[in-house]
């Protein structure tokens, strides 16, 4: 199928707090839009810095101007181990997110934690797929695969997004929607996430990178996009079809030497 580039912005903030209150707006913003324009508003998160970042969502005005009603919560990624373990996605997003926005418990798609790895990847597949023939996700008319409207994505040192690492073979995943795998190289090693065709269909994506030792590689990838050895980074392949926004502080930003 065609592939279609969204808008790339970057957006550079002289601290984490700076970025912590722009995120929550355009969040904020964004729910009203989507809201307004489909009833519904679906969120895709990871796990990592980012939920800290997303502390003043939870705070007024946001707190009360944001209809939580509407809001549908997903993985990008999730570590394979209980819900309640202090490893789990789910669990960070629910101590530092879920327990204080008054989304529908409904609405919240956790992995299904007794399953294997490989068993958990199709879980959540079908119960995607599932939401797909209710109406809930669309499809991308570019892709053909679910279109989510907003993720929110962190990165690694080593230049991953989701559980899609370098040196992994799930980068390179064309057909399925949701992968697994057992050998991470960030711990703990079983996980599953979605594939790029899927964050790719995504209407609007966050790249959420705060502080230095993030520096060199968001050099990287908004410069070369190739590590010293010529590996492309996973991080320099992901594209919205509406908009990516890099929201970076100026730790993060601190060795940017492009004219981004
Ligand atoms: O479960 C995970 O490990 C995350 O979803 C992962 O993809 C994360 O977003 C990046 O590793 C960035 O993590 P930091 O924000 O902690 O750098």
């Amino acid at each position: 199928m065609a592939t279609q580039k969204g808008k790339k912005t970057v957006l550079k903030f002289d601290s984490e707090e700076d970025v912590a209150n722009a995120l929550a707006k355009y969040t904020a913003d964004l729910s009203d839009k989507f809201i307004k324009d489909k009833g519904s508003f679906t969120v895709v998160l990871s796990g990592g810095t980012l939920i800290d970042t997303m502390r003043k969502l939870a705070e007024q005005p946001y707190k009360d101007s944001v209809d939580w009603s509407k809001w549908w919560i997903f993985w990008v990624d999730e570590r394979v181990v209980p819900l309640d373990h202090d490893d789990s996605n789910y669990k960070l997003a629910s101590d530092g997110f879920l327990s204080k926005v008054p989304i529908p418990s409904s609405n919240i798609y956790a992995i299904n934690d007794k399953e294997s790895p490989e068993g958990a990847a199709t879980d959540y597949e079908g119960r995607v797929k599932q939401l797909v023939e209710g109406k809930v996700l669309p499809l991308s008319a570019v892709s053909g695969f679910p279109k989510f409207d907003l993720m929110l994505l962190g990165m690694g040192p080593d230049g991953h997004v989701a559980s899609l690492f370098p040196t992994r073979s799930q980068r390179h995943e064309k057909e399925r929607l949701v992968t697994f795998i057992t050998d991470s190289p960030k711990p703990p090693p079983p996980r599953i996430t979605f594939t790029f065709p899927v964050i790719n269909s995504a209407s609007e994506i966050a790249m959420v990178i705060t502080g230095a030792e993030l520096a060199n590689m968001v050099d990287v990838v908004l410069g070369s996009g190739l590590t010293a050895d010529g590996i492309p980074l996973p991080a320099t392949e992901v594209s919205a079809e509406e908009e990516l926004t890099w929201f970076l502080d100026e730790d993060a930003a601190s060795k940017l030497q492009t004219s981004e």
